[in-house]
């Protein structure tokens, strides 16, 4: 079977699309994800992105990272669905539902409300979410976040020079975190500017994460160290993060479509 793909990013960070609210697509398994974001042997991504009928909402995003779990939710994925749908939508993830507006080459995403509790990140055993009595090497003391997703929230004095690619993937395999975690080192500019890099669970460092984006911005509020609503600079680009008084998440900032193509879907079952 010869299935359409669109390619498309957030800031850098990739996606392959495949839209089958139309016409269905045989199972999408594990294997067949991190085949196809297999950036040597595939089509290469960060996360694969599969869009199905909803029975709740106008439709459903399932998002898969490229080492081929499925995962609960994709800041900077819902930006790209929503410039591909082109309309104002709710889309359920298995984070929840979301409601994505798409506006000047990007969309505005209402990303829900942040959860705090041990259990609800979840991390292993109970502790304060809010400074963590925990450290790796340099990295101590982070914020535990869920934005549909786990996060893990480390503030230092400058984020560029902390060893993300060696720290990140200890702390996301540490059994603290019975799901994995997604990792945030992040540098408070002034009270409207966080600089952030991200190690994301299942997919390594990425050019930017939205979901990181929201986890930083709230830690940081929830911290008292930036205003309600902060631009989040990434390497790939900037987002704009608001945390309303209601507890709802907004994100804000670009995506674009890169190219459309096709593939055998039995090259990679
Ligand atoms: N790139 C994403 C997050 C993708 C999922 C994440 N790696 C996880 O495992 O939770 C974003 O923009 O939020």
């Amino acid at each position: 079977m010869r299935v359409p793909f669109i390619k498309m990013h957030g800031l850098g960070n990739d996606f392959v699309v495949l839209d089958a609210r139309g016409e269905g697509l045989p199972t999408m398994t594990p294997s067949i994800a991190a085949a196809l974001a297999d950036r040597r042997t595939g089509i290469g991504c960060d996360q694969v992105i599969l869009l199905e009928p909803s029975e709740t909402a106008d439709f459903r995003m399932r998002i898969f990272n490229s080492d081929g779990g499925e995962v609960e939710a994709c800041g900077n994925a819902s930006r790209a669905v929503a410039l591909l749908h082109g309309a104002e939508a709710s889309v359920e993830t298995a984070g929840g539902t979301i409601r994505v507006q798409p506006a000047n080459g990007g969309a505005s995403v209402d990303m829900g409300v942040p959860r705090f509790g041990w259990e609800e990140i979840p991390l292993a055993y109970a502790m304060d979410t809010l400074t963590m009595p925990v450290a790796w090497e340099p990295l101590k003391n982070p914020t535990a976040v869920n934005v549909g997703n786990p996060h893990v929230v480390f503030f230092v004095e400058n984020s560029d020079v902390v060893q993300l690619d060696r720290l990140g993937p200890e702390i996301e395999h540490d059994p603290l975190f019975p799901e994995r975690v997604n990792v945030n080192v992040a540098t408070v500019e002034s009270r409207r500017r966080i600089c952030l890099r991200v190690w994301e669970r299942g997919a390594g460092l990425t050019r930017a994460c939205g979901t990181g984006a929201c986890a930083t911005a709230v830690a940081a509020m929830r911290r008292g160290l930036v205003e309600r609503e902060v631009e989040v600079r990434l390497p790939g680009g900037t987002l704009t993060i608001a945390w309303a008084e209601d507890g709802r998440i907004t994100m804000t900032g670009p995506a674009a479509e890169a190219y459309r193509g096709s593939f055998e879907w039995d090259d990679f079952a």
